[in-house]
């Protein structure tokens, strides 16, 4: 028989394959609230004017195409880390952070997972917060980690529980893994308050926890780059040496050309360079460098004052967008007449919105109004237009009321 006679035929997955589903579907009115990927109020996605004056001016470059350095140049790390600590950052002054350009979000926790494994000096356990995005979960284990959760999302509210997540935080053997997501919860929506990451961090630093940020959607949250990383600021000022990861995929649209970064905060220069040469070692044999175009066009993005600043202008804008239309579709609701509470719709934050809607009820969804998003009732807000929204508020209403 073949070599590969035992291969079982595996799932397709359950985030980027409703999205295969959606293609099929040749209904007009399908809607696809599946992968979060931002589209504009016309359905379609968006390059950002910013990318492509980028992409002009290295263009005009002639640069050439010779291999990265294996943690990515020294500028587009640089200008990451900056981007997440803000100008001025103590710990990008005195070089206690190891950064490397990772390939975009998922490939910077791949590689932070990889290191965890081979040099985490403690309970190698990462403990992600019930639910996560649904990749965390297999990147940590395909990496050797085991991986656990704590209480986050109350699905009562559709907010945070977040006496659950101190009660929990505070039951994690210490020197254990933590995973936070820096802002925009995926799939919830759902993030702390300034005061609750005030709290989160003594209790994360009382039980001797080792923070590990997701920071995939910075200035896409709120519109603000600053405000976005609060939670990462707000730990560092706290004394913690954090790791980071950071991807380019949402806030400057570059999903495809899988720019990102990792981050360990090393506790002296000595420490992050010794971190520095073995997470290098890491990524050799497991992809040898990163990929070029996107860094290159985040890195002349946050080089260029009028780039930086056009930039800003359109993530501010893109947000503004999403949380237009979170309003838009609780009105819509109330204007179909449903009863429920819609509250937490305009309440959530960023790409997502965590409907509370069962299994059944988006079966429903997708079977009768060709509209498409994950099991867990997860939607990505960014596409839903305002050509849509009403369809959209009337198929819910039918499926819930
Ligand atoms: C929290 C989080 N972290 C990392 C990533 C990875 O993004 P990357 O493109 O590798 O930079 C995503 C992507 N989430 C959306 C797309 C996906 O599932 O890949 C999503 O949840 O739809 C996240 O939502």
């Amino acid at each position: 028989n073949s070599w590969w006679s035992g291969v079982q035929m595996g799932p397709p997955d359950v985030i980027l394959g409703v999205t295969e589903a959606y293609k099929r579907d040749t209904n007009p009115k399908k809607i696809n609230l599946g992968v979060g990927a931002y589209r504009d109020d016309e359905g379609k996605p968006y390059v950002l004017s910013c990318v492509r004056k980028a992409e002009e001016k290295i263009r005009g470059k002639n640069l050439d195409k010779e291999y990265a350095p294996i943690g990515g140049t020294a500028e587009f790390c640089k200008k990451s880390i900056e981007l997440a600590l803000g100008e001025g950052s103590e710990v990008v002054k005195n070089g206690l952070n190891a950064t490397i350009q990772g390939i975009s979000g998922t490939g910077s926790l791949r590689v932070g997972a990889a290191f965890l494994n081979n040099f985490f000096p403690a309970n190698k356990v990462v403990y992600l917060p019930a639910p996560s995005w649904g990749n965390h979960t297999p990147i940590f284990k395909h990496a050797g980690l085991d991986v656990k959760s704590y209480r986050y999302y109350d699905p009562k509210t559709c907010g945070l529980d977040f006496a659950g997540a101190l009660d929990d935080i505070s039951k994690i053997p210490e020197k254990s893994v933590i995973l936070l997501h820096a802002c925009a919860h995926n799939p919830t929506g759902v993030d702390p308050s300034q005061e609750q990451w005030a709290e989160l961090s003594n209790l994360i630093k009382k039980k001797n926890l080792f923070p590990f940020f997701d920071m995939a959607y910075q200035g896409f949250a709120t519109g603000s780059v600053d405000n976005d990383a609060f939670a990462v600021r707000h730990f560092i000022k706290d004394g913690h040496r954090i790791a980071l990861c950071q991807s380019y995929a949402k806030n400057m649209g570059l999903y495809g050309e899988r720019a990102g970064a990792f981050t360990v905060v090393g506790d002296s220069k000595d420490e992050a360079d010794r971190v520095m040469s073995q997470v290098k070692i890491l990524i050799r044999a497991l992809y040898s460098n990163p990929p070029i175009n996107g860094a290159r066009i985040v890195t002349e993005i946050l080089s260029d004052p009028q780039l930086r600043a056009d930039w800003l202008v359109e993530v501010k804008g893109m947000a503004d967008r999403i949380i237009s239309v979170r309003t838009k579709l609780r009105e819509n609701l109330k204007k179909e007449g449903s009863t429920k509470n819609w509250e937490h719709i305009t309440n959530q934050i960023g790409m997502f919105c965590f409907t509370g809607m069962n299994a059944q009820q988006v079966e429903k969804l997708t079977k009768e109004f060709s509209i498409y998003l994950t099991k867990d009732g997860r939607i990505s807000m960014a596409g839903v237009t305002s050509k849509n929204v009403d369809y959209l508020a009337h198929a819910v209403h039918q499926a819930t009321k």
